[in-house]
């Protein structure tokens, strides 16, 4: 089939492998398709930096999804550290608060300022989307809604000078008339028709996240555990068309 990489490259596919070698396998399955690639903490805690570095010799965007969440010094330390890497966006909670969000930005000046070259997005998480608003109020002590909370981040997030939030597909709306159509939506919790939903909450179809607007979409395992991976992302791409 015929890929159109304008929304390939709008796929991130989540690299959630134990080993190396499992998630090479992928990549080589899905050559050609120029879809940005996630690694989380799985995938960097067992195999390193040294993926992130195969990944961009291959030529493949990679958001490095570890979701730093500690003081603004040590931020700043890890944001400095991610950016040599030459990753394309990583992230930070939004709710370690803004001036540990502004101490990822310049964790980042730095790296850049000591001749790394690639300047990352830098994302803040909201709520994760495996929250429902009854776990969120609670277990987790925030009350109101899901989208109130999101909300409230990004817009803390934006003050700091971040380039936009992971949310749900169910927030963006929201998200862009509250933040603007610039500000980044990175959005997980993407379940094909029929897929297991497994410990997602707020979930969305790939062309209903799409037609949100959303920016990017986030999907593991409706590609990663299928038996055929490849066939499953292009089938993916073709229902957004
Ligand atoms: O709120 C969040 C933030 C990050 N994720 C990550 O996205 C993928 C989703 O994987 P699926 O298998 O498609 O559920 C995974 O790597 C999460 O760590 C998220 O789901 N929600």
């Amino acid at each position: 089939m015929t890929i159109q990489s304008g929304i390939a490259e709008r796929i991130m596919v989540a690299l959630d492998y134990a080993e190396a070698a499992d998630a090479r396998k992928l990549v080589e399955s899905l050559k050609g398709i120029p879809c940005y690639m996630k690694v989380g903490m799985q995938l960097f805690y067992s195999a390193g930096p040294g993926f992130v570095a195969e990944l961009k010799e291959k030529g493949y965007k990679v958001f490095l999804d570890l979701k730093m969440h500690d003081i603004p010094n040590t931020v700043k330390g890890g944001s400095e550290s991610v950016t040599r890497l030459g990753v394309d966006m990583f992230n930070v909670h939004a709710a370690g608060g803004r001036a540990m969000m502004e101490a990822a930005l310049e964790g980042v000046d730095k790296a850049l300022a000591g001749g790394s070259g690639v300047k990352p997005l830098v994302i803040g998480v909201t709520q994760l989307t495996s929250t429902s608003r009854i776990v969120m109020n609670n277990e987790i002590g925030i009350a109101g809604a899901v989208e109130d909370a999101v909300i409230r981040y990004a817009k803390l997030a934006q003050a700091a000078g971040l380039h936009g939030v992971v949310a749900s597909p169910l927030e963006v709306t929201q998200l862009k008339a509250a933040c603007g159509p610039g500000f980044v939506t990175v959005t997980p919790g993407i379940r094909p028709a029929g897929a297991a939903i497994g410990d997602q909450s707020r979930v969305m179809t790939p062309p209903e996240a799409f037609a949100q607007g959303t920016d990017y979409v986030v999907i593991g395992r409706p590609i990663t555990a299928a038996a055929e991976p490849r066939a499953a992302l292009e089938q993916i791409i073709e229902s957004i068309h």
